[in-house]
């Protein structure tokens, strides 16, 4: 059973009992993201992290979807990569390569990956440029509010500390409002090197998925992400709180025992 409502205007929450019926609900959603996207704009356009979100995407390569997403018109970015290499088991474009790109047939010359063979610096704004080309030609929509890339879906996990992509609580990184895509060199969490999209990128995206499942103890960086600021918690101190598409969706897809210290979780709000 899944519960979902939109108890503080911090976007849609979908709680699930455990992970399975959480991946077979992500994989509906993005199926259905991907339909609609590409109906309107020929394209979809879709930026991963790194954690648990690829084996909760698993569902995606199995039937129906296999068959009916239109993988071809799939476009794949990141939403945050360490500085390492490709083969390194820290890097995120391993982590989805092995666990879903390579099961799925989207095409090769559509994925786009972070330069592994350049210092973060260089990297980060060799993929803004990249970026840039492609919301030039549209191929990545463009935000009316703003000159971001309006990316149709960013999944995001969240980190126990609540850092989200590769923004950490305090990191000056999360107030960059002139870069689309930057980098740091002191992640608290290693690898220290680490390549990440600028929360206006992320936050002028169409949809933003959230999500967080408690296999690590979450559950009070999640009540924190889904608070409101007041004197004992500043702004900085949760990059999840931060993300809040101005003109998007916003959905946390939650398994229960990261919801657990949320205030009725279990009361169920608006029951699936
Ligand atoms: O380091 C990272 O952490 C976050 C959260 O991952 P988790 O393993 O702590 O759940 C992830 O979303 C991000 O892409 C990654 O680089």
């Amino acid at each position: 059973m899944a519960v979902s409502g939109d108890p503080k205007s911090r976007g849609e929450l979908k709680i699930f009992d455990n992970s399975d019926e959480l991946a077979t609900d992500l994989a509906e959603y993005i199926a259905q993201l991907s339909e609609f996207s590409v109906k309107e704009r020929g394209v979809f356009t879709i930026a991963l992290s790194g954690g648990p979100l690829i084996s909760l995407m698993g569902k995606l390569c199995q039937a129906p979807y296999s068959k009916t997403v239109d993988w071809t018109k799939w476009y794949v970015f990141w939403a945050d990569e360490r500085a390492v290499s490709k083969s390194h088991i820290d890097s995120n474009y391993k982590l989805a390569k092995d666990g879903f790109l390579s099961k799925v047939p989207v095409l090769n010359s559509h994925i786009y990956s972070i330069n592994d063979n350049a210092t973060a610096e260089d990297a980060a704004e060799e993929y803004e440029f990249t970026i840039r080309q492609l919301v030039k030609v549209r191929t990545i929509d463009v935000s009316a509010i703003s000159d971001c890339p309006k990316f149709d879906l960013i999944l995001l996990c969240m980190g126990a500390d609540g850092h989200v992509a590769s923004l950490f609580p305090h990191h000056p990184a999360l107030e960059d409002k002139e870069n689309w895509v930057t980098f740091i060199t002191d992640s608290p969490v290693p690898p220290p090197e680490r390549i990440t999209f600028t929360l206006p990128v992320i936050n002028s995206a169409s949809n933003v998925a959230m999500v967080v499942t408690g296999e690590e103890n979450k559950a009070t960086a999640l009540c924190l992400a889904l608070s409101d600021c007041n004197e004992e918690t500043d702004a900085l101190s949760s990059p999840a709180r931060m993300v809040w598409p101005a003109n998007g969706k916003l959905v946390w897809f939650l398994d229960k025992a990261v919801a657990s210290e949320l205030d009725g979780s279990d009361s169920g709000v608006g029951s699936q």
